[in-house]
């Protein structure tokens, strides 16, 4: 059991997050049939692609500014649930802007949960902004220039979500650029869904704190080490690798070994609903199924911590809660 320990989530997409009940009530108040992407209470998906799809038709039931706040609430009071400290939940402002409501209004929602949530357990959360892949160069430079210019403390990080075989990281640069002259903290979706070459292609454009997934680096031994080298943080998100057969099974995946080739890794759930899974879940597959001691857990909580995005106080603070 892993109830007992504290735990921290640095890798979760916030309408990823989204309860299919609460998905349900939120089709009927819009009139909107889900019933394609939503049947007995589970999300509809079958592939990476058809998953990307259902999640963008998801995210369109979620309007307003007190939709995105009822959504972040829901989310961090699940954490605050199950003994979780600090949350950094990756967001979309141009979703908000693609459905009327404004990056703004989507912002200011997605903060009024935050401060919800925080004011009844203590929660700590950041945002992650997110450019999407698959609406190109320019549109994820948009999202830069927003998170860039936003002055909200609660936006400390900028990420590249959305379809991986899209392009190379190349093309994101100037984003990534513009993010980091803004000091906002890099992490970038890689080594998911394209192999070793895509974690490569990520160190060398963006030089990220962190990577999302960068799991398939394992095909890679020169690159495990060069990660190890270079301390950056795997935000690891089993559940989803399985979910996505990324990897076939539990067996197969390599969070342990990059643990113990002394990459820095963490554990976080990604879509939980989507994939079928919780961070609850994910501490127990850490304890149960990769046999991680509660130290070895610990010491990935720690991880997280160190490698948040938050001002050292609060860092400090998150470290004295352990
Ligand atoms: N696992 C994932 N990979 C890339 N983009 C995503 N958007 C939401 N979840 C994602
Ligand atoms: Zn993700």
């Amino acid at each position: 059991m892993t109830s007992h320990l504290k735990k921290v989530e640095l890798h979760c997409h916030l309408e990823g997050a989204a309860p299919p009940v609460l998905t349900e009530a939120q089709a009927r108040k819009y009139g909107v049939d889900i019933s394609g992407e939503l049947r007995d209470g589970a999300y509809v998906w079958h592939d990476f692609a058809s998953f990307l799809e259902c999640y963008d038709k998801v995210s369109e039931v979620y309007r307003t500014e007190e939709d995105y706040a009822l959504l972040t609430e829901t989310y961090l009071d699940e954490l605050a649930g199950i003994d979780t400290i600090y949350s950094e939940l990756i967001v979309s402002p141009d979703h908000g802007k693609r459905i009327g409501l404004g990056a703004d209004a989507y912002i200011s929602g997605v903060c009024e949960g935050i401060r919800r949530a925080k004011a009844k357990s203590g929660i700590e959360a950041r945002l992650i902004v997110t450019g999407e892949r698959h609406f190109g160069p320019e549109s994820v430079i948009g999202a830069a220039e927003y998170a860039a210019r936003a002055g909200n403390p609660l936006i400390t990080g900028f990420n590249l979500a959305g379809e991986e075989r899209m392009g190379r990281v190349a093309d994101y640069i100037r984003a990534f650029d513009i993010a980091r002259d803004a000091g906002l903290g890099l992490t970038i979706h890689a080594g998911e869904v394209c192999g070793a070459f895509s974690v490569a292609d990520a160190l060398d454009a963006v030089r990220p704190a962190r990577i999302g997934h960068g799991v398939r680096a394992i095909e890679d031994l020169d690159l495990v080490k060069r990660l190890a080298d270079l301390g950056t943080v795997l935000e690891v998100c089993p559940g989803s690798n399985i979910a996505l057969r990324v990897f076939p099974d539990f067996t197969s995946h390599p969070l342990r070994r990059l643990k113990e080739a002394g990459v820095r890794v963490t554990i976080s759930s990604d879509d939980p609903p989507f994939f079928h899974t919780s961070l609850e879940r994910e501490y127990e597959l850490a304890a149960v199924v990769f046999g991680f001691t509660d130290a070895e857990i610990n010491a990935m909580t720690r991880t997280a911590i160190e490698a948040a995005f938050v001002d050292e106080e609060t860092r400090q603070a998150l470290l004295a809660r352990l």
